[in-house]
């Protein structure tokens, strides 16, 4: 299986998620077991409200789980920490500051400052192809041009996890297809672990090495498929036969979860 010769970056023990709702308490997440392993490219899919952001959040440190633990690099996870980078569907860029200065952030955040923090942005931003962009203000971008200032600062921050959450889910077919081509690049260069969440099926295997399904609501993972099919993945890989048969089990997989919601 892909990654299990690797050491465990992030080790999801047992974690149980109850949210404490008007209507009484909702266990969102129940029993989640998952071993993640070093520069490993996980993807994530699962009925809406199965709980996929809520478990994203916990390796985050941003959410508590209600009993288990999450460890990173055998620590156990108790809040934010910089080793492990978030990037949401809504990009949280700082609107007052500039593209360049956006990424600056990050990396002041890294004890880098003034000439060597602008030279070091620049590099990021050619990374994501926006340097011409490097003093234009977020408002002035697209929507995809924004996320790739997001991915971009997210990178320079430097995390050893990234952790996606439907990044490129309110972006245009085109934009979304180019921006996961630069960020297999990008992973296939620096090999960082990242854990993607994902309504799209092709996008998950397009991306992952391994493929979470996650079952409906208490959340729970249901089946890890492997993703085995090699690197450098193109938008070609879209054509091939292992492609599509990997699309019809997930999808059926995931499916028949969806419709366990609406029973
Ligand atoms: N802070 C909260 N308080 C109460 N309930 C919450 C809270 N956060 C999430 N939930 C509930 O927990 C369940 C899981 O939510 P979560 O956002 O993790 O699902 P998801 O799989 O990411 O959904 P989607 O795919 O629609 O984004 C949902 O029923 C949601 O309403």
């Amino acid at each position: 299986m892909a990654g299990e010769t690797r050491s465990v970056k992030v080790k999801i023990d047992n974690v149980k998620m109850i949210f404490n709702t008007r209507k009484g308490q909702m266990t969102a997440l129940n029993g989640v077991n998952l071993d993640i392993h070093e520069n490993e490219f996980i993807t994530v899919v699962g009925p809406s409200g199965c709980g996929k952001s809520t478990l994203l959040n916990i390796i985050a440190g941003l959410l508590q789980p209600s009993s288990g633990e999450v460890l990173c690099n055998g620590q156990k996870v108790e809040g934010v920490g910089r080793e492990r980078g978030v990037v949401f569907q809504q990009y949280a860029l700082f609107p007052w500051l500039t593209v360049k200065k956006n990424v600056c952030f990050a990396l002041e955040m890294r004890g880098i400052k003034g000439a060597e923090a602008e030279k070091e942005a620049m590099r990021y931003l050619q990374m994501v192809d926006l340097e011409k962009f490097a003093d234009h203000y977020p408002k002035e971008l697209s929507g995809g041009m924004k996320q790739r200032v997001a991915i971009a600062r997210a990178y320079a921050a430097e995390p050893e996890i990234l952790l996606m959450d439907e990044p490129f889910g309110a972006l245009d077919a085109q934009t979304r297809t180019q921006l996961q081509t630069d960020l297999l690049n990008t992973w296939e260069k620096k090999q960082k672990t990242c854990f993607f969440i994902t309504h799209d099926v092709e996008e998950a295997i397009i991306l992952g090495q391994r493929c979470v399904i996650m079952s409906a609501r208490p959340g729970r993972i249901k089946k890890i498929i492997d993703i085995d099919i090699p690197y450098p993945r193109t938008q070609e890989t879209r054509m091939s036969p292992r492609f599509n048969e990997l699309k019809n089990e997930i999808w059926g997989e995931v499916y028949k979860e969806y419709l366990e919601v609406r029973k």
